[in-house]
């Protein structure tokens, strides 16, 4: 039987591209497989599926436009070497979503943009806003004000992280082997390739040699670690050949290709655990009736009109305790206004918003996919 069939047929994928993939081994972007790829990613969006790119490959466009054939090992000069070659990067997708009628998007964040509540909720806001606008948002880090991963050259970790912050069904990451081996295929020709595998499995990082490419530096280690932390919010990860024929169409008619990492949860309910365990109660909402029943029985999202009092000192998104008048607990979530802010909202209905503070950020004081029943 082919084991992939088993798996939902996602919804929502992150397709992470690699260094080495990308430049054909340093010889500048090879822009016949970047255009191989979206022409992919195009079928794929009408297919209905959405895509985030991660990209790595602003260093190495950068090294092979300052025609340096070394990486450097000065931070300052990998930083400049990546703000010159995103350019380029930014520029070849463009020019080859465009002739698919798609548009792009630049999205540059750190970990920190990930880690910290509020810019988790903004992050989360346009990237989800871009998806339903129908645009490709082409994701690196911020290499000019961050060095995670530009040190270690694993975007694989971000690539993960962004899977947490969408949603994301599937996470792919396009690699220059056909996926992961049971040991180096560069050190080992009888290396065999692992098709499947649970993502706790703790064999997996035996398997990946720890050094990588010349390029991209993470290597398998780092590709095991994403699909772990891919697999806090349900998403399976598959670690591919980028170079294989139709990769991308092929993954998306459920064909049994390169590694998948099974996350084990349905994504749902991963989420919501993950959101629950994610960080210490800042404050409490205290919801009326009303709320207490929409929210137990519809799953729906929580409005301001249906809060009679905020107490804590939170700030937007920070963990918040939904508690019914008696002070029982009826959930938990990320709130999207600070407790000043939500003092002058709440029982007030969301057309107001704007009015009451100068700005609106969303008509939901939780939004329903930042919500845990308890
Ligand atoms: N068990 C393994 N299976 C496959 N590749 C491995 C394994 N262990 C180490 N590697 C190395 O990891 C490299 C891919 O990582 P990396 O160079 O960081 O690529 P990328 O730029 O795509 O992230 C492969 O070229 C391979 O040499
Ligand atoms: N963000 C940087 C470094 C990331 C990197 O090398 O990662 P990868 O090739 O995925 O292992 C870049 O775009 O060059």
């Amino acid at each position: 039987m082919n084991t992939q069939q088993s798996v939902e047929k996602p919804q929502r994928w992150v397709v992470k591209i690699g260094s080495a993939l990308l430049t054909a081994n340093g010889k500048g972007l090879d822009m016949a497989a970047i255009a191989d790829w979206t022409a992919q990613m195009a079928q794929l969006r009408q297919q209905g599926i959405e895509l985030v790119l991660v990209s790595s490959g602003a260093v190495a466009v950068g090294m092979s436009r300052l025609g340096w054939t070394e990486r450097p090992h000065a931070l300052h000069d990998l930083q400049a070497a990546a703000a010159l070659g995103q350019m380029g990067l930014v520029q070849a997708y463009e020019s080859c979503f465009q002739k698919f009628g798609l548009h792009t998007a630049q999205v540059l964040l750190g970990h920190d943009d990930i880690s910290a509540r509020d810019r988790y909720l903004n992050a989360r806001g346009t990237l989800t806003t871009l998806l339903k606008l129908g645009v490709i948002p082409v994701v690196n880090e911020n290499d000019t004000v961050v060095t995670d991963e530009i040190r270690f050259g694993d975007n694989d970790t971000l690539a993960a992280l962004v899977a947490n912050l969408i949603d994301a069904d599937r996470l792919v990451i396009l690699t220059d082997q056909d996926g992961l081996y049971n040991a180096d295929p560069r050190s080992n020709p009888d290396a065999r390739l692992v098709t499947e595998a649970a993502v706790d499995d703790v064999s997996l990082e035996q398997m990946a040699g720890g050094s990588a490419g010349a390029l991209g530096r993470g290597g398998m280690v780092t590709k095991i670690r994403a699909a772990k932390l891919a697999a806090r919010s349900g998403a399976n990860t598959v670690i591919v050949g980028g170079a294989l024929d139709e990769v991308l169409l092929r993954l998306s008619l459920q064909q049994s290709l390169g590694t998948l990492l099974k996350a084990g949860r349905r994504p749902l309910v991963a989420r919501k655990q993950w959101l629950a365990g994610m960080s210490r109660v800042n404050g409490v909402v205290q919801l009326d009736d009303g709320a207490v029943k929409v929210l137990r029985e519809s799953g729906r999202s929580l409005l301001p009109v249906g809060v009679r009092a905020v107490s804590g000192s939170f700030g937007r998104g920070d963990l918040v305790s939904c508690t019914d008048a008696g002070g029982h607990e009826i959930a938990r979530g990320l709130v999207n206004y600070n407790v000043f802010d939500a003092q002058q909202i709440i029982g007030k209905g969301s057309e107001q918003i704007e009015d009451i503070l100068g700005y609106r950020c969303e008509e939901e004081l939780i939004h329903r996919d930042n919500l845990v029943l308890v």
